[in-house]
C-alpha cells in the first residue's frame, strides 16, 4: 500500500500517524475504550486485540489524565506502510475571527505570576500554554491540514486522530514521549527552544546561542532528570547522553536528549510505559503536581488533549506515543490552537510569549496562515 494512499485517504474520523519510519491509518472501531485512568486503557488493549485480529491499537491520552478521558480504539482496519511524503499543498480558506486566549499580554502577565510561584513554592519548572481561536464559515478541512503537516515535514510525528464528541486532534510534533520494540525502549525529550528565521545568518545564531543558554539547559535538565528517574525502574540498563543535542524543525530549534534503555519486563507494554512517564516536565512541569495545580491556577482554559500523547500500541506491546504539541483540536467550523513553553526561574515573560507565537507557526503554516500574534 503507497503511504501517499494513506494519507489521501484520511477523513475526520480516521487515526493518521506519519513517522520517519511508517505511517498508519486506522479506520472504523471494533473496540473503543474511554478511560480517565490510562493504565487501565493499556491493560484493555491485548485482550481486545487478540480478541479482534486486529494489528494495532491507536488513540490519544489528554494532559490531565484525571480529569479528561484517555481514548483508544481498536481501528476495524488498519493500513500500515512507509514513509509519506507528498508534492503538493492543499488550499485551507482563512478564518473569519481570530481570538488569543488569554490575550498576548495576560499571557505575559501569568508568566511573571508563574516566575514569582515557581520561587514561593521551591518549584523548578512549570510549562504554560496559550491558545488561539479560529472561526471559519465552513467545516475546517482537517484532511488539508494534515496534507500540509506532511508536505511542510511540520515535525517527526504528523497525527490526526478522532476525540470524544466528534472532534479531531492533528498536528506534527517533533517529540517522542516514548516508543517500544522488543525489550528496547526508547524516549526523545525535548525541552529548551528558539524560532528558526528565513535569514540563514540569524538563523544560525539562534540556534548557536541556544546551544550556549545556560536557562534553557536547566530547563532541559529538569526534563531529563525526571523522565530518567520514572524510566530507570522499568530498565535493565539506560543510556542518557550527558549533553543535549540542538534539533530542528522547519520552525523551531530544541535542545533533546536521546534517552535508550532495555526493559527489565517485557510485559510492560508501550502504552503503560506512556501513561507512567506522562505528564513530563516537557509540558507540566516539576515537582509534577505542583505544576499542575500552578497551570490550573494560571492558564485560563482546559488543556484537552493538547500537551497529551498520541500514538499506537500492538498486540506484542510495542508501540510509539508522541508528546501531543504543535497540534490544533479541530470542532467543525472552529480550530483551536495550542503553544506552551517551560519556565524556570530565569525566564522572561515577553521571551516566552514570543516562543509560543514561534511554535503556533507549525500549524500555522500548514494554514497557509500569516497572523500578527
Ligand atoms: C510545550 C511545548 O513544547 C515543549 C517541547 C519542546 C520545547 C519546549 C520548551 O522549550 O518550552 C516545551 O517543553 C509546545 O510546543 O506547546
Amino acid at each position: 500500500m503507497d503511504a501517499r494512499e494513506l494519507l489521501e485517504q484520511y477523513t475526520p474520523g480516521d487515526f493518521f500517524f506519519g513517522t520517519a519510519d511508517r505511517t498508519i491509518l486506522g479506520t472504523g472501531s471494533v473496540h473503543s475504550f474511554t478511560d480517565t485512568d490510562a493504565f487501565a486503557l493499556s491493560d484493555a488493549v491485548p485482550a481486545a486485540l487478540a480478541e479482534s485480529g486486529s494489528s494495532l491499537a491507536v488513540g490519544v491520552l489528554p494532559f490531565d489524565t484525571a480529569a479528561t478521558a484517555g481514548h483508544v480504539v481498536v481501528p476495524r482496519v488498519t493500513r500500515i506502510a512507509g514513509p509519506v511524503q507528498v508534492a503538493d499543498r492543499k488550499p485551507v480558506g482563512a478564518p473569519v475571527a481570530v481570538r488569543a486566549v488569554p490575550e498576548p499580554v495576560r499571557h505575559v502577565e501569568a508568566v511573571a505570576r508563574a516566575v514569582a510561584a515557581l520561587q514561593a513554592r521551591g518549584m523548578r519548572k512549570v510549562v504554560l500554554a496559550r491558545a488561539l481561536d479560529l472561526e471559519f464559515t465552513e467545516d475546517v478541512p482537517a484532511e488539508a491540514i494534515l496534507n500540509n503537516l506532511v508536505k511542510d515535514k511540520a515535525g517527526g510525528y504528523t497525527f490526526a486522530a478522532s476525540l470524544p464528541h466528534g472532534r479531531q486532534l492533528i498536528g506534527a510534533t517533533p517529540e517522542l514521549l516514548l516508543s517500544r520494540t522488543g525489550d528496547q525502549v526508547i524516549c526523545h525529550p525535548h525541552a529548551g527552544s528558539a524560532a528558526r528565521s528565513a535569514d540563514p545568518v540569524t538563523d544560525r545564531e539562534n540556534g548557536e546561542s541556544l546551544a550556549r543558554s545556560r536557562k534553557d539547559h536547566i530547563e532541559h535538565g529538569v526534563l531529563i532528570d525526571a523522565l530518567v528517574e520514572t524510566l530507570r525502574p522499568f530498565c535493565s540498563s539506560l543510556d542518557v547522553p550527558r549533553e543535549p543535542a540542538l534539533v530542528s524543525t522547519p520552525t523551531m530549534w530544541h535542545l533533546a536528549t536521546r534517552v535508550t534503555g532495555r526493559l527489565a519486563d517485557r510485559d510492560v507494554t508501550a502504552l503503560h510505559l506512556a501513561a507512567a512517564l506522562h505528564p513530563t516536565p516537557a509540558i507540566c512541569g516539576s515537582p509534577t503536581e505542583a505544576a499542575r495545580t500552578l497551570v490550573g491556577e494560571l492558564e485560563p482554559f482546559d488543556r484537552g488533549y493538547y500537551a497529551g500523547a498520541v500514538g499506537w500500541m500492538d498486540a506484542a506491546g510495542d508501540g510509539e506515543w508522541a508528546v501531543s504539541i504543535r497540534c490544533a483540536e479541530v470542532s467543525e467550523r472552529s480550530l483551536r490552537l495550542y503553544a506552551g513553553g517551560g519556565i524556570v526561574p530565569a525566564s522572561d515573560p515577553k521571551a516566552e510569549l514570543d516562543e509560543t507565537s514561534a511554535k503556533f507557526q507549525t500549524l500555522l503554516r500548514a494554514m497557509g496562515l500569516d497572523l500578527d500574534l
